[in-house]
C-alpha cells in the first residue's frame, strides 16, 4: 500500500542552523503516529517540508506517492500550530470560505460551535478556535491529516473527544501525523516518532520506546532537599507530589550528591516512563 507522508534521508538547514537532520520516516493509510520532541526539535519544520511548503534541502519527501504539489495538498486536512483562520471573519464565514475553497457544500456547524456562529474567530477562546480549525481541516474529507498541537489549550473533555475524531478517521483510512506535548496523547498513537536536535532519536510503540530502559527512584523524608541537591548537581530531576526520579543518571554520582547534601535516601531502579525515556533521548542528541 502506498505511504501517504513519506521523508527519506530529508535534511533541512535554516542558514547555519540544521533544524531536521537526515530523517526518514512514513505515514500509511490507518494509521495514527506521533511526532514528539522538545521546543525546537525541529517537528514543525519536518512537517512543513511533508507537506511541500519549504523547500526541500537534500533528501526526498512524497507526498500521496508524489513530490508535494498544490494538487495533492488537496487531499490533505491540515491543522498548523497558529491554526490558519481568518480572525475578522465570523465561525460561520471562515467555515463557508474553507467549504467554498475545497468546493464542498457547507456543512451545518457542530452543537458545540453552532452557538458562536456569529462570533469572529479572534474573539473566540482557543479551544474553540482549535475546534473550529479541525472542523474545516476534515470538510473535504481528506486522505491524510496533520495536526501540529491540536490540544494545546484545549480542555480534557474537548481533547478527548477531538481524539475520537481522530480515531473515527483513522479507522477510516485516513493516516495521521499529530505532534503533541501531552504524553497521555502520545500513548494514543499507534506508532512514534522522537524527535531530538533535528534528528530522529526514537520510534516505534511507546512499549518499543520505553523497552527495559530504567529510570532512578530517590525515596527519601525530604524530597525537597533532595530534588534541590540532585538539581543543583545537575541531574535530569524531577518532582511529582513527592516522588524525586531521575530520566538517568549513575546511581554512585547521585549518591554522592546527597550525602553532601546530608539527605538520607533509598536509591531505586524502576521502569522509565515515556517523558524519562524522551529525555535521556534528547540529552544524547545535543
Ligand atoms: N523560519 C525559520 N528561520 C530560522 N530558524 C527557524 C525557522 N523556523 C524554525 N527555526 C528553528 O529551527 C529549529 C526547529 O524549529 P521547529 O519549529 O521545526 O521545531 P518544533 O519541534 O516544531 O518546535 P515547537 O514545538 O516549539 O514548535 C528551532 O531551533 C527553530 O528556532
Amino acid at each position: 500500500m502506498t505511504d501517504l507522508l513519506e521523508a527519506h534521508g530529508y535534511s533541512h538547514r535554516y542558514g547555519s542552523l540544521l533544524a531536521v537532520d537526515d530523517v526518514t520516516m512514513r505515514v500509511g493509510p490507518g494509521e495514527v503516529v506521533g511526532l514528539l520532541g522538545a521546543n525546537g526539535a525541529g517537528k514543525t519544520t519536518l512537517i512543513r517540508a511533508l507537506l511541500g511548503l519549504i523547500g526541500s534541502a537534500d533528501g526526498q519527501i512524497r507526498l500521496l506517492g508524489g513530490a508535494p504539489s498544490r494538487q495533492n495538498r488537496r487531499r490533505v486536512g491540515y491543522v498548523p500550530q497558529g491554526l490558519g483562520l481568518y480572525d475578522d471573519l465570523t465561525v460561520a464565514e471562515n467555515l463557508q470560505f474553507t467549504a467554498q475553497a475545497y468546493d464542498v457544500p457547507v456543512p451545518d456547524l457542530p452543537q458545540d460551535l453552532a452557538p458562536h456562529s456569529r462570533t469572529l474567530v479572534g474573539a473566540l477562546a482557543l479551544g474553540s478556535q482549535r475546534r473550529l480549525a479541525f472542523v474545516c481541516a476534515l470538510l473535504h474529507s481528506p486522505e491524510v491529516l496533520v495536526l501540529d498541537e491540536p490540544t494545546s489549550g484545549v480542555d480534557p473533555l474537548a481533547r478527548a473527544r477531538l481524539w475520537d475524531t481522530v480515531r473515527e478517521h483513522a479507522e477510516r483510512g485516513v493516516g495521521v501525523l499529530v505532534t503533541t506535548h501531552y504524553m497521555q496523547e502520545a500513548q494514543q498513537c499507534d506508532r512514534l516518532l522522537l524527535m531530538a536536535g533535528g534528528r530522529l532519536v526514537g520510534q516505534g510503540s511507546e512499549a518499543d520506546v520505553v523497552a527495559g530502559t530504567t529510570a532512578v527512584e530517590v525515596r527519601t523524608e525530604r524530597w525537597a532537599q533532595a530534588f534541590a541537591a540532585l538539581q543543583s548537581a545537575g541531574a535530569a530531576v524531577t518532582l511529582a507530589g513527592r516522588s524525586v526520579r531521575v530520566a538517568d543518571g549513575d546511581p554512585d554520582r547521585l549518591r554522592a550528591a546527597l550525602d553532601a547534601a546530608g539527605v538520607v535516601a533509598q536509591i531505586v531502579s524502576v521502569p522509565a516512563t515515556i517523558e524519562e525515556r524522551m529525555a535521556v533521548l534528547a540529552r544524547g542528541a545535543t
